[in-house]
């Protein structure tokens, strides 16, 4: 069995599982955003009058964190009063930032656990071993009632990532090389696993970029077999009791592919889908309105220490305009002590509360019609971030930040080498 098998087979209490089969697991911990109350009215629809086990579960607040309109602010009120009521004391409030990055900085992600939020990056918690997956409120409102559910056993892809990366390329552009090879379809309902030397190489913080992003394929969830850097990340968060499964030796992948990281150079996803990939260096020149370095892909400490460290003593182009959302208020907060953030509004960056932001388009950075975006983020799509007319190009942190100094799409690596 996959070691995916292995934790989806004791989550249901039996002894083997194969892909493709329906399971029962208990699930570890759930998690609600902001956006869907709609799991509250489920809930009630279906019956609902206690929830099982209020300590497993979590509502974020962080769409739309602080509220911008009366109707959120609504909304959030309901939410609170739900938590209330029911005794989940794990409301995430407008100071904690993406769901996301909220579970992983509170040590909640771990190897061999299940990880369900009613958000399509959940994918990400595969980083640290554990099962993460998306789902939508009557699953969610499911689990409020029952503490479990329902899961189809996915096929595997193996991905094994050889090499070593060039300075200035970074776990982003190797994910958004991938996505462009493969395309937004590949992965529909697949796990997919990272393995190999280079991802040894490979910060969690990288990681957990590589493995938010296998959603863009439409994967169910992602993987990353845990080994010292996962536990000693779990370590210092105090996080020892887990379990960790491995793969036998005869387990058979759908499919294995592999990708030599050193053969890759800056990437940039342009305007408007996920997939539509290129090197940076065919759109050098590009004259971009607005860098946004945020969101559960690119707002960790390790990005605005990119960040900080490219813009640090300088300023960013006249035309250009810097957002900058740390993921979480406990990034902020490490952001504030390690002195990255005095740096970038020393640069000129404006900075903005933790939270999802213009990663969504709801507010804090949306972009105007015929306005080029260069973001941190994972999606392009038209509109994504304000007008239906935006141009979004993704890229890593560091041609962010490269390109709010020049003002237009430049290589980071002349930047970072520079350093
Ligand atoms: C709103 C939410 C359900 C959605 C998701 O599932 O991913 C959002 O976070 C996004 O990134 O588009
Ligand atoms: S930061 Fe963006 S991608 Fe992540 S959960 Fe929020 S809206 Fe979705």
């Amino acid at each position: 069995m996959h070691a995916i098998e292995k934790l989806l087979a004791a989550k249901a209490g039996v002894d083997r599982v194969h892909a493709g089969q329906i399971v029962n697991c208990d699930v570890d911990v759930a998690g609600i955003n902001d956006l869907y109350y709609q799991t509250v009215k489920s809930f009630v629809e279906m019956g609902g009058q206690r929830v099982k086990h209020p300590d497993d579960v979590l509502i974020f607040f962080d769409h739309y964190a602080p509220c911008a309109t009366v109707i959120q602010a609504e909304d959030h009120k309901k939410f609170r009063q739900f938590a209330h009521e029911q005794g989940i004391a794990n409301l995430m409030d407008v100071n904690q930032g993406v769901c996301h990055q909220v579970v992983v900085d509170r040590g909640l992600a771990k190897p061999g656990e299940i990880v369900v939020i009613t958000d399509s990056h959940s994918t990400m918690h595969g980083a640290l071993g554990a099962f993460g997956t998306g789902v939508g409120a009557t699953d969610l409102a499911t689990i409020l009632i029952t503490g479990k559910l329902w899961f189809k056993v996915p096929e595997v892809i193996k991905i094994t990532l050889t090499g070593h990366l060039h300075p200035g390329v970074y776990a982003k552009d190797v994910i958004l090389h991938i996505l462009g090879d493969l395309k937004a379809d590949h992965g529909i309902y697949k796990a997919i696993e990272f393995a190999g030397p280079a991802l040894k190489d490979m910060t969690i913080s990288e990681r957990l970029a590589l493995c938010n992003m296998t959603t863009e394929m439409g994967a169910a969830t992602s993987y990353i077999q845990p080994d010292d850097r996962t536990r000693n990340f779990l370590k210092a968060k105090g996080v020892t009791d887990y379990t960790v499964y491995t793969t036998d030796e005869d387990y058979h992948y759908q499919e294995e592919i592999t990708y030599d990281v050193g053969q890759i150079g800056p990437q940039v996803a342009a305007p408007a889908d996920v997939d539509n990939v290129h090197d940076l260096s065919d759109y050098q020149g590009v004259h971009v309105d607005q860098a946004y370095i945020g969101s559960c892909t690119g707002g960790r400490l390790q990005d605005f220490a990119t960040a900080a460290k490219i813009l640090k003593g300088h300023h960013i182009a006249l035309d250009t305009r810097l957002i900058i959302v740390p993921a979480s208020g406990e990034v902020t907060r490490e952001c504030i002590a390690r002195g990255y953030i005095q740096d970038l509004l020393d640069a000129g960056a404006t900075l903005s509360p933790s939270g999802c932001a213009a990663c969504i388009g709801i507010h804090q950075g949306l972009i105007a019609a015929d306005e080029v975006c260069m973001s941190t983020s994972n999606r392009n799509f038209p509109g994504r971030m304000g007008s239906l007319k935006g141009q979004i190009y993704l890229a890593s942190p560091a041609a962010t930040a490269t390109a709010a100094l020049t003002g237009q799409i430049t290589d980071p690596r002349d930047y970072v080498e520079a350093e």
